[in-house]
C-alpha cells in the first residue's frame, strides 16, 4: 500500500503508517504532475496546499484514498470523490486550539500596535523612538471587551475559552444556533463549566468590540462594507478562517476611514499571493496561513490521519 503525503505529514503520522506495512512517500510532487505521479498511489495525503479536485480524480483510477491532514476541504472535490468510491478523511478537531492561540496572537498584535511597531522600530536610537511612543500611546486591553465569534463550531468555541479565561465577554452566532456550555480546564485538572448560546448575526456585529471568524470557505464575503458600517467605531477583526469570508477592498477601505482600528489576518483571497494593499497596510498582522502550523497539531493531525487511513484499508 502506497501514500503520498503531497504535503508533508508530521513524523508520528509517517511512523504509524509505515508500521503498519504502508510505505510514505513525503515528496511534494507539484500539482501539474501529480495525474501521473499518482498513478503509482493508493492514497494521497494533502494540506491546503495540494488541490485535489475532479480531473485528477478521473485521472488517477487507482486512487482509493483522499486524507485532509486538517479540517477546511475546500482544495477537494469531497462529494465527487466520494460518488466516484473514494474514501475522503479530515482530522476536524486536531488544530483547534493552535487556530484559537493564533487568533489571540493576532488581537494582541492589534491592540498594542506590535505589527507595526515590528516595522518601524529604529535600529540607531533616533528620534524615531519617542515619534513611535507617543504613536503606540493609546493601546487597549482584552479583559472586559466584547469578542464577536462568527462560526461557533469546535475553533470558535475554543476561541470563546481563551477569552473567557482572559476575562473577555463572549457574543457568538452560528448558522446552527447552541445553547449549553463550555467546558474550561484549569491547572491541568479543575474543570468548569461555563454556560453559553448563539446569539443573532446582527447582535455580534454591531456590539462586538474584536470580530474573529470561524467559518468555511464562503462563496460571498460574510464581513463586506455593509457589516463593517454597522459594526462599533474601531473593532479589531481576525481571520484566521479562510480567505473570501472577508471582502479585502472594504477591510481595506474600513481600516483607511478608522471604522476598523486593525485587523488580523492569516488567511488570504490569493492565497498564496495575497493583494499587495493587504501585505503592506500598517493597521494589518499578517500570517501566512499557519493557524494549524504548531509541534502539537501537526503532532495530532498525522497521527489522526495515519489512525484514519490504517482503519479505512483493514476494512
Ligand atoms: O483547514 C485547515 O485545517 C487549516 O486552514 C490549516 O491548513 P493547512 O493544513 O494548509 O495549514
Amino acid at each position: 500500500m502506497r501514500i503520498l503525503a503531497n504535503d508533508g505529514i508530521d513524523p508520528i503520522g509517517k511512523r504509524m503508517l509505515e508500521e503498519a506495512g504502508y510505505v510514505v512517500d513525503t515528496e511534494t510532487i507539484p500539482q501539474e504532475q501529480l495525474a501521473s505521479a499518482l498513478l503509482n498511489y493508493d492514497g494521497i495525503t494533502v494540506r491546503s496546499a495540494t488541490k485535489v479536485r475532479k480531473e485528477l480524480i478521473d485521472a488517477c483510477p487507482n486512487l482509493r484514498l483522499i486524507g485532509r491532514g486538517g479540517v477546511g476541504m475546500d482544495n477537494i472535490d469531497v462529494e465527487y470523490a466520494r460518488s466516484k468510491g473514494l474514501a475522503v478523511v479530515n482530522t476536524p478537531a486536531a488544530s483547534s486550539l493552535s487556530v484559537a492561540e493564533l487568533v489571540f496572537a493576532h488581537l494582541f498584535t492589534g491592540i498594542r500596535f506590535l505589527q507595526d511597531a515590528n516595522r518601524r522600530m529604529p535600529v540607531d536610537g533616533s528620534t524615531q523612538f519617542n515619534n513611535l511612543k507617543k504613536a503606540y500611546a493609546k493601546g487597549t486591553e482584552l479583559s472586559g471587551k466584547t469578542i464577536g465569534i462568527i462560526g461557533f463550531g469546535r475553533i470558535g468555541r475554543e476561541t470563546a475559552k481563551v477569552a473567557l479565561g482572559l476575562g473577555m465577554h463572549v457574543l457568538a452566532y452560528d448558522l446552527y444556533p447552541y445553547e449549553g456550555h463550555i467546558t474550561m480546564r484549569f491547572q491541568g485538572d479543575i474543570l468548569v463549566d461555563i454556560p453559553v448560546q448563539t446569539v443573532e448575526l446582527e447582535r455580534v456585529i454591531t456590539e462586538s468590540d474584536f470580530i474573529s471568524l470561524h467559518t468555511p470557505f464562503a462563496e460571498r464575503p460574510i464581513l463586506d462594507a455593509e457589516t463593517f458600517a454597522k459594526m462599533k467605531r474601531g473593532v479589531g477583526v481576525v481571520n484566521c478562517s479562510r480567505g473570501g469570508t472577508i471582502d479585502e477592498l472594504a477591510l481595506i477601505a474600513a481600516l483607511d476611514s478608522g471604522q476598523v482600528s486593525f485587523a488580523g489576518l492569516d488567511v488570504f483571497d490569493n492565497e498564496p499571493s495575497p493583494r499587495a494593499e493587504i501585505l503592506q497596510h500598517p493597521k494589518i498582522s499578517l500570517t501566512p496561513h499557519i493557524g494549524a502550523s504548531t509541534n502539537e497539531a501537526q503532532e495530532r493531525i498525522g497521527s489522526e490521519l495515519a489512525s484514519l487511513i490504517i482503519a479505512h484499508f483493514s476494512n
